[in-house]
């Protein structure tokens, strides 16, 4: 299994807000980790990047526990991740926001980044042809130049996975990828997604967008108050009465 949570929980202070949790995703797999605002989904990711250290339980990658690990750490070994308000480097072009994406791959140090040296040229030669490469394939090659923040909305959230995948991850982290994006925006990130998944990395997935969720993931589980309370095909998941109750229940309370 490529990633495994094992009975992971998360207290804020008198707040659980992840309870018990198990979760498993295997390689080249579109997993979607979905539940009302609040219940815990984003928690999960900062738990699996290492930004949050979890309260009990572990969190295995390939079989090798992450914990105690650092963020860049658990980048290097595998895990990217993108964010639910976009964080890229507004002053940057496309191209250099992905190049940046890479560095924690590069083996040339910064002495010889200093002093220019044949290896340094080298590997940044790779590093931009690699760049170019994921910039087309997340769409986005005739926008190379441009500065992120000058991107529209929709190519942003594209530039920030395409960043995420620079740093050659086994697992891709991706934080509601499809808020404010129209309906034919949508359609092409679910294709980007499956070209994504074809190369073999995995995917969780937290989305609010049922459509997307239903015709992308392979396997949907859902949180309510920290807790996985259904967890199966994304149409079983969406038949099952205590997800409907936790959804409309919210709603009757206003917390939806
Ligand atoms: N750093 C923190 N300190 C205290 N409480 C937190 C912290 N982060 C999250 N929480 C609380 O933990 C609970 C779960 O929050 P989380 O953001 O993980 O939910 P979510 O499912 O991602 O919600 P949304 O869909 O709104 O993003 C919430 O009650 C939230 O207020």
């Amino acid at each position: 299994m490529l990633l495994q949570l094992k009975g992971v929980s998360k207290r804020f202070g008198g707040l659980t807000a992840v309870d018990n949790l198990d979760l498993e995703v295997a390689r080249g797999e579109i997993v979607g980790l979905i539940g009302p605002n609040g219940a815990g989904k984003t928690t999960v990711f900062n738990l699996i990047s290492g930004l949050l250290p979890p309260s009990g339980g572990d969190i295995l990658l390939s079989g090798a526990s992450l914990a105690g690990k650092k963020p860049h750490r658990i980048t290097a070994l595998g895990v990217a991740r993108t964010f639910q308000n976009i964080r890229l480097f507004n002053h940057l072009t496309a191209l250099e926001n992905i190049m940046a994406g890479q560095y924690c791959r590069t083996r040339t140090g910064a002495w010889q980044a200093f002093f220019r040296t044949g290896a340094f040229r080298k590997e940044e030669r790779e590093v931009r042809e690699r760049a170019g490469e994921l910039l087309a394939m997340v769409g986005l090659a005739p926008y190379r130049d441009i500065a992120a923040a000058a991107l529209p909305y929709g190519c942003q959230r594209r530039l920030e996975i395409a960043r995420a995948l620079a740093t050659r991850p086994g697992i891709i982290l991706l934080d509601e990828p499809a808020v404010g994006l129209n309906e034919a925006e949508s359609e092409s990130l679910q294709e980007m997604i499956r070209r994504i998944r074809e190369t073999g990395i995995a995917v969780l997935i937290i989305e609010h967008d049922m459509n997307l969720v239903m015709s992308l993931c392979d396997r949907v589980a859902v949180l309510n108050f920290g807790q996985k309370i259904a967890e199966g095909t994304p149409n079983r998941v969406r038949d099952d009465p205590e997800v409907i109750r936790a959804y409309l229940g919210r709603e009757e309370t206003g917390l939806a």
